[in-house]
């Protein structure tokens, strides 16, 4: 993919092992049915070439008169969006707008928040992930975070990588060798630590301890990436290297990125979700048209930063 830009989540409670919930993650794997070919909607829409012909995309993630509160505050309006396997879904939209809220409310992060109060569904996989058998911890495996402040564990590059392996109990050193190497050869960052792994995590620069996360977060095979500004707290060397790798995720991931920057959006991104005030899905479309022809003037407005 090849198109031509970039706030902030708590991080704390990203920033602990979960080991307590981790335990769950056996039955809840088992919270997941098997999806069936026929359940998935095929669609036409589609631009992109991440793999994928233009008319072979498929819905992973839907969601359905989605509201979000925050106590009285309303955070999302009816928000009903479809989000297409293997390609990079942007979201933009002035500051709180909501696209932070949004993207939580795909692996139940809201859950985190004590005022947050979620209505309507997310459907992962056809799949309600608000359905009362759904564990949250499992479901953030299968639907993994980057934040926009890199967040490794005060661990070592290695064991950075293979703390949820382990949690999920893989114990043998030599997979955990393998798959610790290809996560990070995934994430872009295997040649630049091969031979520091028991390095600390903590002494990398902020680039790499970005990539780090991110090969924390694919080590355990997830089918989603959700990623809250990723680049925006790193220098322009460091950010073309997570767009670059985030257009080569996309060939086996899906990823959904929060970002204030529209040439980064208009660059990396497939579909482009635009967010306006009140948290309202205003516009959503192939990225090309969102930034060369958008339907609605606000959202022109907001492309050609006359608000925002
Ligand atoms: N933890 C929270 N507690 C209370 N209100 C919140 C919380 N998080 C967000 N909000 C409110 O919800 C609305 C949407 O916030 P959100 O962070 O999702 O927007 P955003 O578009 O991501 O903003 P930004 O681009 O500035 O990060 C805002 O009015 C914000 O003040």
């Amino acid at each position: 993919m090849s198109h031509n830009t970039t706030s902030n989540t708590d991080t704390s409670t990203e920033s602990q092992p979960e080991s307590n919930e981790n335990a769950k993650q056996d039955t809840a794997e088992s919270t997941y049915t098997t999806v069936e070919s026929d359940s998935l909607l095929k669609s036409s829409i589609g631009t992109a070439d991440h793999g994928q012909s233009t008319n072979d995309t498929v819905p992973i993630i839907e969601t359905h008169d989605l509201d979000v509160y925050y106590g009285d505050e309303q955070a999302l309006q009816s928000v009903e969006m479809t989000i297409q396997e293997k390609r990079v879904t942007a979201l933009i939209g002035p500051s709180g707008c909501g696209k932070s809220t949004f993207l939580r409310s795909i692996n139940r992060m809201n859950d985190l928040i004590d005022l947050a109060r979620v209505e309507g569904e997310v459907e992962f996989q056809g799949k309600n992930v608000y359905d009362e058998n759904v564990d949250p911890v499992a479901l953030r495996r299968k639907i993994g975070m980057v934040f926009q402040k890199p967040n490794p564990f005060p661990k070592s590059i290695y064991d950075n990588v293979a703390y949820g392996l382990r949690v999920q109990g893989l114990a043998d050193e030599v997979d955990l060798d393998a798959a610790v190497e290809r996560a990070l050869k995934n994430a872009a960052l295997w040649d630049e630590v091969a031979d520091q792994l028991d390095k600390s995590a903590l002494e990398l620069s902020g680039g790499q301890q970005q990539r780090l996360c991110i090969a924390r977060a694919i080590a355990t095979d997830p089918e989603v990436l959700l990623m809250d500004e990723p680049a925006s707290a790193l220098d322009p060397v460091a950010t073309s290297k997570i767009e670059d790798l985030i257009d080569d995720l996309a060939e086996e991931y899906t990823v959904v990125i929060v970002t204030h920057n529209m040439q980064q959006a208009a660059r990396i991104s497939d579909k482009t979700a635009v967010f306006l005030t009140g948290g309202k899905l205003v516009e959503y479309d192939d990225t090309s048209k969102i930034f060369e022809n958008p339907e609605h003037d606000r959202v022109e407005d907001y492309i050609t930063g006359k608000f925002g």
